[in-house]
C-alpha cells in the first residue's frame, strides 16, 4: 500500500500530451451523476492506474477566473465566460484529465451563485462531494476578497470544514487530511503574500474556533484536518505573459514530487483505485443527494465490499470457462484427467491473482474477507471436479483389480495370495496418486473416506475372488479325491481285513497332500473345507462300496471262499463224511464278523483332521452302518447263505445215490438177450460204442447241463407242436362233423 501511494502520480510529458482531451459533466444542472465516467477514465488512460492518480477540485466564487486558472494549469479545456456576456458558465461539476499527468481535475459551479439566488444547497452537495473525493482544494478568490470575514468566501470556508467534519465524524482515529490551496487571484504584489497568508489563516481559525463540532471532536484542530498552502497570481488581463509566466512556474507543484511545495502527498490520497473511482464518486454523490450520513471510512468500505465483488465476479467468469474443458469430460464421460491437479491450481491461481491485482486497492479487511469468500467459491467449483475424478480414480482402481485377478489367475502356476497382494497394492497405488495430487493447498479435501470405501470394494472383488478360487480348487480335489481313493476303496473293502480302514486312511492322506498346492495353503480357512469335503466324497466312496447290495455281495463272496473253496482254493465236492455243519457255521461266523469291520471307519491310532459343521458330524460320518442296519445285514445274509448250505447237501445226496449191485445182477439177467444181440450185430455195436463215446465226451465236458437244457427245450418245442397238431385235428374233426350233420340236416329237409 505504502509503494503504492509513494507512486501517486505519473506524469508524461507536457509537450508531448498534445491530444485534446474530453471533458465530462460530472453533475449535471439537474444534479444527476453521469454514467459515462468509466468510459472517460478509460479515454483519458486511467481506468488501470490504479492509485497512480490524483484529484484536484477547484472552489471559489463564480466568475474568479477558475476555469481560466484550471485550463492553464492543466492543460483542461473548460469552458471560460465570454466577457461581453459576463454570465454563469460552469453549470455543476465538470471533470478532465490533466494534460500531460495522471490528475482528474474538476471544474466545481461557482459558490453564492447569482444564478441559484438563494439556493446554498448546491454549494454544500459539491462542497461534501468535493472533499469526498479529492485530494487537494483550490480555493480561487480575489485579492480584494482576503480579510473580508463576512464576505461569501468565508461562508464557503465554513460549508468546507462543516462538510469536512461531517466526513470524518465517525473515524476518530484516522484523520484524512486534505489540502486547502488558496490561490489569491489578480494579486497585485503590494500586500505580500505571507500577509494575505496570515489574514487567512486567522480567519480560518476564528471559523473552525465557531463551528459546532459533532460528539467526540470537540477538541479537533483545523491542522487535525486541513493542511494550506497560499500562492497568489497576477492579473491575468494586465499582465497576460506574467500570469502564464507564474501559471508555469506554479504547474510545477502539481507535476513535480520533488518540489518542495509538491501538493499530492501521499497523505492526502483518498485511497480509491481508479478503476473504482466511478463507483466510488457515484456512490458519494448518490449520500450527498439523498442526504444521508455521510462518513468516508463506512463509504470506502461500501466501496470495497461493491468493486471486490465485481472485481470476484470478473474473475470467476473466466475461472468457470477455463474449468469447463475439464468438466465435462470428468462428470459427463468419466474419463480421467491426467494433470488435474496442476491444472486445477494453476487455474485458481490465475483467478486469485487476477482478484488481487485490483481487489487489493481497496479496504484490506473487506478485500481478506472477500478474498477467502472467493478462494471458498473457487474450491467449490473445483471440488466438483475433485470428487468427480476421485470416482472415476475408483471406478478404475476396482475394475483394474478385477481385471488383473481375472488374467493372473488364469495363468498356471499361480500362488494366490501373491496375485491378489500385487493386483490389490497396484490398483490401491492408481487411486492414491491420483487422488494426491488432486489435494489442493487451502482446502480440507479428503479422499480417505473414498479410500477406506475402495478397500472395503476391494475386499469384496478379492472374496469373491477367493470364493470362485475355492470352488475350482475344491471341484478339483474332489474329482482327484474321487479318482485317487475310488480303486484303493474298493480293493481295501474287497478285502476285508481289520487293517482295511487304516489303509484306505493312508490312501485318502497322501491323495490330500498330492491335493493341495500352495495356493491352498494361503487360503487358510478353505484348507479346513477343502479337507471335509475331501472326506464327504470318501464317505461318499464307501458309501457306494457298502450299499446294501454291494455289502451282501461282498459277504457271500467271502462267505464262498472260506465255505466252497478250501485252505489251497480249490472247489470242495462234498462227500458224505465231510462235516458240512461246522463249514457251515465256521465260514459264516467268521464271514458275519466282517460286518463290525465294514459297520464303522476305524480310525485306530491314524487321525484325521476333519472339523465338524453344524451341517457335518465327523464323528457321526464314521459310523457306516447303524446298529440296525447290521442287525438287517446279518439277517439278510444268513438266509442267502442258507442256500449255500442245503445246495451243499443236496450235492453230497446226489453223489451218494448209488445203483444197488442186485440190481445190476437183475439187469444182466433179464437184459442178457439184448446185450447179445448188440454185441453180434456190428450195426447195434457201432451204435452201442458211438453213445458210449458221446456220454463220456458229455461228461468230461460236463455237458450234461447243457444238454439237458437242450433236450428239455427240444421236448418242450416237440410237446408244443405236438399239441398245436392236436388241437387242429380235433378242430378239423369238429369242422367235419358239424359239416356232416348240416347236409344230413339238409338231405333229411330235402326228403320231408
Ligand atoms: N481580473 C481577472 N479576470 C480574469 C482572470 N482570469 C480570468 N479572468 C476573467 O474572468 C472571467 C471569468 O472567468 P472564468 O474562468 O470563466 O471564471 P469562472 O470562475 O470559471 O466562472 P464560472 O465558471 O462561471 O463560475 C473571464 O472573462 C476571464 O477572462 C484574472 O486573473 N483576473
Amino acid at each position: 500500500m505504502t509503494d503504492a501511494i509513494n507512486n501517486t502520480i505519473s506524469t508524461t510529458d507536457w509537450d508531448q500530451d498534445t491530444k485534446l482531451l474530453p471533458r465530462l459533466q460530472l453533475v449535471d444542472e439537474k444534479q444527476d451523476f453521469t454514467e459515462q465516467l468509466p468510459e472517460y477514465m478509460n479515454q483519458w488512460g486511467l481506468g488501470e492506474a490504479g492509485f497512480k492518480y490524483n484529484v484536484v477540485a477547484v472552489f471559489g466564487s463564480q466568475s474568479t477566473g477558475k476555469s481560466t486558472l484550471l485550463n492553464g494549469l492543466f492543460g483542461t479545456n473548460f469552458d471560460v465566460m465570454n466577457e461581453n456576456q459576463r454570465s454563469q458558465t460552469t453549470k455543476g461539476i465538470w471533470v478532465s484529465r490533466g494534460r500531460g499527468m495522471h490528475v482528474l481535475v474538476m471544474d466545481v459551479e461557482g459558490t453564492d451563485g447569482r444564478e441559484r439566488g438563494e439556493d446554498q444547497d448546491f454549494e454544500r452537495k459539491s462542497a461534501l462531494f468535493s472533499m469526498a473525493t479529492s485530494e487537494v482544494i483550490i480555493l480561487n478568490l480575489w485579492e480584494h476578497q482576503v480579510g473580508l470575514y463576512q464576505g461569501a468566501n468565508m461562508g464557503l470556508l465554513k460549508t468546507v470544514f462543516e462538510v469536512n467534519l461531517q466526513l470524518f465524524q465517525h473515524s476518530k482515529t484516522s484523520k484524512e487530511k486534505t489540502l486547502l490551496f488558496f490561490v489569491v487571484r489578480d494579486h497585485v504584489g503590494t500586500t505580500p503574500l505571507e500577509n494575505l497568508a496570515k489574514t487567512l489563516q486567522s480567519d480560518l481559525e476564528k471559523i473552525w474556533a465557531g463551528l459546532s463540532k459533532p460528539e467526540g471532536l470537540e477538541d479537533c484542530q483545523i491542522h487535525d484536518y486541513f493542511d494550506f498552502m497560499y500562492t497568489g497570481l497576477p492579473h491575468k488581463i494586465l499582465m497576460p505573459e506574467k500570469f502564464d509566466e507564474e501559471v508555469v512556474h506554479l504547474r510545477q507543484r502539481f507535476t513535480d514530487p520533488t518540489n518542495a511545495n509538491f501538493v499530492f502527498r501521499p497523505e492526502y490520497h483518498k485511497r480509491i483505485p481508479a478503476d473504482g473511482y466511478h463507483v466510488y464518486a457515484s456512490g458519494i454523490w448518490d449520500k450527498v443527494l439523498t442526504n444521508k450520513d455521510l462518513d468516508l471510512p463506512t463509504q470506502q468500505e461500501l466501496l470495497a465490499q461493491y468493486r471486490c465483488d465485481e472485481i470476484a465476479q470478473t474473475a470467476f467468469a473466466k475461472f468457470v470457462e477455463q474449468l469447463a474443458p475439464f468438466k465435462s469430460p470428468i462428470l459427463e464421460k468419466g474419463q480421467i484427467v491426467d494433470d488435474l491437479g496442476t491444472q486445477m491450481t494453476s487455474i485458481r491461481q490465475e483467478a486469485i491473482a487476477a482478484f488481487d491485482k485490483q481487489a487489493s486497492r481497496y479496504h484490506q479487511a473487506v478485500y481478506q474477507k472477500k478474498r477467502q469468500e472467493m478462494l471458498t467459491k473457487l474450491n467449490t467449483q473445483l471440488n466438483v471436479c475433485f470428487v468427480g475424478q476421485l470416482k472415476n480414480l475408483y471406478k478404475k482402481a476396482i475394475a483394474q483389480f478385477d481385471n488383473e485377478l481375472k488374467q493372473k489367475l488364469k495363468q498356471p502356476n499361480y500362488n494366490f495370495a501373491s496375485v491378489v497382494t500385487s493386483a490389490l497394492s497396484k490398483a490401491r497405488a492408481v487411486f492414491v496418486d491420483g487422488a494426491q495430487v488432486l489435494v489442493l493447498a487451502d482446502t480440507d479435501w479428503s479422499y480417505q473416506l473414498d479410500l477406506e470405501q475402495l478397500d472395503e470394494e476391494f475386499e469384496k472383488v478379492s472374496t469373491k475372488a477367493r470364493a470362485d478360487e475355492f470352488k475350482k480348487m475344491s471341484k478339483a480335489l474332489t474329482k482327484q479325491v474321487e479318482n485317487d481313493l475310488a480303486e484303493p476303496i474298493s480293493l481295501a473293502l474287497n478285502d476285508p481285513q481289520p487293517t482295511t480302514w487304516s489303509t484306505i486312511l493312508l490312501a485318502y492322506k497322501s491323495t490330500l497332500e498330492r491335493g493341495f498346492n500352495s495356493t491352498a495353503e494361503e487360503l487358510e480357512e478353505s484348507v479346513v473345507t477343502l479337507k471335509r469335503d475331501a472326506w464327504i466324497v470318501l464317505r461318499k466312496k464307501v458309501d457306494e462300496e457298502l450299499a446294501d447290495n454291494m455289502l451282501l455281495l461282498k459277504l457271500r463272496t467271502k462267505f464262498e471262499e472260506k465255505f466252497r473253496y478250501d485252505e489251497q482254493g480249490l472247489p470242495r465236492v462234498w462227500k458224505p463224511e465231510d462235516d458240512i455243519d461246522t463249514y457251515f457255521k465256521a465260514a459264516r461266523e467268521e464271514t458275519l464278523k466282517l460286518i463290525p469291520i465294514f459297520a464303522k471307519i476305524d480310525l485306530g491310532e491314524d487321525s484325521v483332521d476333519v472339523e465338524s459343521t453344524e451341517e457335518f458330524d465327523f464323528q457321526q460320518s464314521l459310523t457306516i452302518l447303524t446298529e440296525a442296519k447290521q442287525i438287517d445285514i446279518n439277517n439278510r445274509f444268513k438266509r442267502e447263505s442258507d442256500a449255500f448250505y442245503l445246495e451243499a447237501k443236496r450235492s453230497v445226496v446226489a453223489t451218494t445215490a448209488k445203483i444197488p449191485p442186485w440190481l445190476g445182477a437183475v439187469i444182466l439177467v433179464l437184459g442178457w438177450n439184448e446185450f447179445m444181440a448188440v454185441l453180434r450185430s456190428p450195426f447195434y455195436l457201432f451204435l452201442f460204442i458211438v453213445m458210449v463215446c458221446c456220454a463220456y465226451v458229455v461228461y468230461v465236458l460236463n455237458l450234461w447241463g447243457p444238454l439237458e437244457r437242450i433236450l428239455s427245450a427240444v421236448a418242450g418245442e416237440a410237446s408244443r407242436i405236438a399239441k398245436d397238431r392236436m388241437i387242429e385235428g380235433v378242430d378239423r374233426m369238429r369242422e367235419q362233423a358239424i359239416e356232416l350233420r348240416s347236409m344230413q340236416t339238409q338231405q333229411k329237409d330235402k326228403s320231408e
